[in-house]
């Protein structure tokens, strides 16, 4: 599922990603600070998985059919593929590598496996991973969101416990307890990354040796 023959990248804009087990939040979070700030665009996916609740397409998701998606793992249109809960959902080119290139900051919604996929190719990639509170918290977030079968349910809990252990491969992890403070953790994180980005991009330029002051 690896997108073979990519070089790593490093961009103007900054990329991030956020992963977490299903009903841990992840949506919700990148929403809430998506209305906070508007200089950061999120990528929709394509995927194979049907829509639910209220979904729409090009909103949520691009929904397409099992061929189509093949077709495009084919033709090389994805930065990164994986199959996860049944279903296969994709970042493609398309959505983020312009938006970086114009300097845009881009933020993911994507599973472990295409997160770790991404660090390999844009090195500068911020890897953000949502934790629940607790297992019952996120099994009672599952259920009072409504929207899946209960054994689509009991499958995402099970896979829940892989996707956890995979948090230690990430550069944050935030814990999504009580939503406002989840939400400025994750804004913390934004805005560190930009004035990390702008300091070495001045170090780089030589401005603060022009100024005499480093
Ligand atoms: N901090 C929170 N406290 C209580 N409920 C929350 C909190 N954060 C999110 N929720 C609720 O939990 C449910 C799951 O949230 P959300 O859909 O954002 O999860 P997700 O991680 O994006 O899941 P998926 O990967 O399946 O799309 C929703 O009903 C949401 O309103
Ligand atoms: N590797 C990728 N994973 C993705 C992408 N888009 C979404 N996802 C992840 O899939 C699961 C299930 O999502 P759901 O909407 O069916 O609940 C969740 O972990 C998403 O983050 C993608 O483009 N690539």
């Amino acid at each position: 599922m690896k997108n073979e023959g990519t070089q790593p990248m490093e961009t103007p804009g900054n990329l991030f990603v956020v992963a977490a087990p299903s009903g841990a939040g992840k949506s919700s979070l990148v929403k809430a600070l998506l209305e906070l700030d508007s200089h950061l665009q999120v990528s929709v996916s394509h995927t194979t998985r049907a829509p639910r609740g209220q979904e729409q397409n090009g909103r949520e998701y691009w929904f397409i059919r099992p061929d189509e998606f093949q077709s495009m793992i084919d033709r090389g249109d994805f930065f990164e593929w994986a199959e996860v809960h049944g279903n296969r959902y994709g970042t493609s080119r398309e959505g983020i590598e312009a938006r970086l290139m114009a300097g845009e900051d881009v933020v993911l919604e994507i599973d472990y496996q295409g997160a770790l996929q991404i660090k390999q190719m844009f090195v500068h990639a911020v890897l953000i991973f949502i934790l629940p509170p607790s297992w019952a918290e996120l099994e009672q977030r599952l259920r009072r969101r409504g929207e899946d079968h209960p054994d689509v349910i009991a499958q995402r809990l099970v896979n829940a416990r892989v996707e956890v252990a995979q948090a230690q491969h990430f550069d944050y992890v935030i814990i999504n307890g009580l939503f406002e403070t989840a939400l400025f953790d994750l804004k913390t994180v934004v805005h560190s990354q930009r004035l990390k980005y702008v300091a070495q991009r001045r170090v780089k330029s030589g401005v603060f040796a022009a100024l005499d002051l480093l």
